[in-house]
């Protein structure tokens, strides 16, 4: 096998490899040859590359799953039958659950310049979640023998300032592919992008023997039918391995305020220059504040951390149900939260013991939202 693989150090004399597949309750397990020659095996010319194996018993009783990108030591080939079992998975430099993949360490973000058309919101949602997993990024623009050159070069200019460096291929006419490859190179890359943006036809330009289904686009949005289904991992002919992944239309964000702000690069940028009043500043309405201002993007940001403050109220209500809050719009971009007073449970209260209630629901709520009182960071 190459060297591609993930390279985990494998335990002396046994066979290793790495899961590209998982069906059901087997997994196709491609052999590291380095590891079956230290193994004592038969002569390579005998040895499948990929072992059909089940998961021994002890990993189901310990509750070890068993993922694609897993690297595992398998007991018991048997070469004639092309099985085996899994015995062992050694240990991930990175796992993601949606989709379950590990030792991944790039993404492959495809989506179309046209057909369906770039949307820039719904481009966001899928950096931010790439963004989320802390892998690496990949940006890559397909279909761009639909628009000219004049438009790829704006595009390009306009996805710079949000920190990106699109590639831009084309699958029918054989551009950027080489480029991609390049990038492609190292370690293992999980494809991701919405459907009918051409991730299938790229896979199977970049792998001829992954043979995926091309959908048409079809219906009233231009999108492809939705095709690719479990998760897979191919090799590439110049180097590195690649995960296909459904394609799906928004991908859900489910990241706290806090670490949004980590999801943008521009913010990254501006606090390199210069430091916000406060150290936990959510960079929306709080003063001092340097990352505000007139980047294309920022719009997406605050309406992104807006919804991410109503999950977080949500995640706390549901432990905590009394703390429920009512949200209030007081003109363009102001958006407050109060408690939402049950009226029956505080109808016998003294006016006394609800005001305090009152102010003590306030209070969290301030704290959550409001930074006015925060001693200021000290590094400022
Ligand atoms: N103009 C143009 N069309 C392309 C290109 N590559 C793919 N397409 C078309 O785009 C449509 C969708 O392609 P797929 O490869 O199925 O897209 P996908 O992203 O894998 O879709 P899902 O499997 O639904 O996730 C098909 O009709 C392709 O023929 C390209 O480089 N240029
Ligand atoms: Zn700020």
């Amino acid at each position: 096998m190459s060297s591609d693989l993930p390279s985990t150090t494998p335990p002396d004399g046994k066979l290793t490899g790495t899961v590209v597949a998982v069906q059901a309750n087997y997994y196709f397990v491609q052999l590291d040859t380095t590891s079956a020659a230290s193994a004592n095996l038969p002569p390579a010319l005998h040895q499948p590359q990929q072992l059909l194996c089940t998961r021994r018993t002890r990993l189901k009783k310990i509750g070890q799953k068993v993922m694609v990108g897993d690297q595992v030591v398998v007991d018991q080939p048997d070469w004639q039958g092309k099985r085996g079992a899994i015995s062992q998975v050694l240990p991930r430099s990175s796992q993601l659950d949606r989709p379950p993949i590990a030792n991944a360490n790039q993404i492959l973000l495809v989506f179309a310049i046209e057909e369906p058309t770039l949307d820039p919101h719904q481009l966001t949602r899928f950096l931010v979640k790439a963004e989320s997993t802390g892998l690496q990024i990949c940006l890559c623009l397909s279909k761009c023998d639909l628009i000219d050159a004049a438009a790829q070069a704006a595009w390009h200019d306009r996805l710079k300032p949000w920190g990106y460096d699109p590639v831009f291929i084309s699958t029918y006419h054989g551009i950027g592919l080489e480029q991609l490859k390049q990038q492609l190179r190292r370690g293992m890359t999980i494809v991701s992008g919405p459907s009918g943006v051409g991730k299938s036809s790229l896979i199977n330009q970049l792998i001829p023997a992954a043979d995926l289904r091309v959908s048409e686009v079809s219906g009233k949005l231009g999108r492809g039918r939705h095709t690719t289904r479990h998760v897979e991992l191919f090799e590439l002919a110049d180097g590195g391995l690649l995960a296909d992944t459904p394609g799906f239309n928004q991908p859900d964000l489910d990241c706290s305020p806090e670490a949004l702000t980590q999801y943008f690069p521009e913010i990254a940028q501006r606090l390199q220059t210069g430091n916000c009043q406060f150290n936990n500043c959510r960079h929306h309405a709080e003063p001092g504040c340097v990352v505000q201002g007139e980047w294309e993007r920022y719009p997406l940001y605050v309406q992104f951390l807006t919804e991410a403050i109503e999950r977080q109220q949500q995640q706390q209500q549901q432990a905590d149900p009394d703390a429920i809050m009512k949200r209030k719009v007081r003109g363009k971009d102001q958006v407050t939260y109060e408690p939402r007073l049950n009226r029956h449970k505080y109808r016998q209260e003294s006016r006394r013991s609800t005001k305090q209630s009152v102010q003590v629901m306030k209070g969290r709520v301030e704290d959550f939202l409001d930074h006015s009182d925060q001693a200021p960071d000290e590094e400022a």
